[in-house]
């Protein structure tokens, strides 16, 4: 399986003098193409942290990151601003959409920095994610006007727009009632079954028991690693009690 994220034993230090700390103490995971990862753990643990250092987002003090075989650090500002523009996509837990602009016009404001020829093209294939995550006939509403599900959504949809090859989540359900976590579990899922790769960090079991691996952090360091079969929409119980019970076999 080939690798698109690979991270080998990277640091990173915020602070200054006593007050130094180091909240990723040498960390080394990698990503395969097309795979579903969560990433749990105490608050204060490191997993944003991780993310935004794996993803690019951020810089490491240490180690190096490599995306699809090329290091990040190596690379210029405008070519890693590229690389996140094309190949990445983000959603957080509040996704950062204008006011004032619709709903579709939020969603392909980022691209049209690429492709301002294209907009017809972007704008065809913004409404077709639009369908395909459920929001469709909402193009023309303000951002106030929708639900947080819906507008997490339209976050989605900007961040695939550009076709990425892994789509990076930070808490992307944290703020969402669990009815609308689950649609919005149910999208990624059905995202990464058609071939992105999704890493997620989550402190929900219930969340990350829909994962396929699990990677669990304490004080800046991956402390232990759980493969589960693909989520095929049984056994959710289960699979929560085995996250749950390495969770407390780690003392996290
Ligand atoms: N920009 C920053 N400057 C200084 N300290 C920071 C900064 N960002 C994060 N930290 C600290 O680094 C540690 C790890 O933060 P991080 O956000 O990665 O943890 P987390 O596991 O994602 O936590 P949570 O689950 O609460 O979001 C925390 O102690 C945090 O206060």
């Amino acid at each position: 399986m080939k690798k698109i994220i690979a991270a080998d034993h990277i640091e990173k230090v915020y602070g200054h003098g006593g007050e130094r700390r180091k909240v990723l103490n040498g960390v080394s995971v990698s990503i395969n193409e097309g795979e579903f990862v969560s990433v749990m753990g105490p608050s204060g643990s490191g997993k944003s942290t991780l993310l935004f250092a794996v993803s690019g987002m951020d810089t490491v003090d240490s180690g190096k990151v490599f995306f699809d075989g090329r290091e990040l650090s190596a690379l210029q500002e405008n070519e890693l601003a590229d690389l996140r523009r094309r190949r990445m996509g983000f959603v957080f837990q509040q996704p950062t959409l204008l006011k004032n602009m619709n709903l579709l016009d939020n969603i392909i404001l980022p691209a049209m920095r690429d492709h301002r020829k294209n907009v017809k093209k972007i704008t065809e294939r913004a409404r077709a994610l639009m369908k395909k995550t459920g929001i469709e006939g909402l193009e023309k509403r303000d951002i106030t006007q929708v639900s947080g599900g819906q507008l997490q959504r339209a976050g989605i949809c900007r961040a695939l727009l550009g076709s990425p090859q892994i789509l990076f989540g930070d808490e992307p359900t944290g703020a969402l009632n669990q009815e609308a976590a689950e649609g919005i579990m149910s999208l990624l899922a059905e995202i990464n079954e058609a071939g992105t790769a999704v890493m997620l960090v989550t402190h929900d079991a219930r969340i990350a028991a829909k994962t396929e691996r699990i990677l669990f952090m304490c004080d800046g360091q991956i402390v232990s690693e759980m493969q589960l079969p693909r989520f095929r929409g049984t056994e959710l119980e289960a699979r929560m009690e085995r996250v749950v019970l390495r969770m407390r076999e780690l003392g996290i």
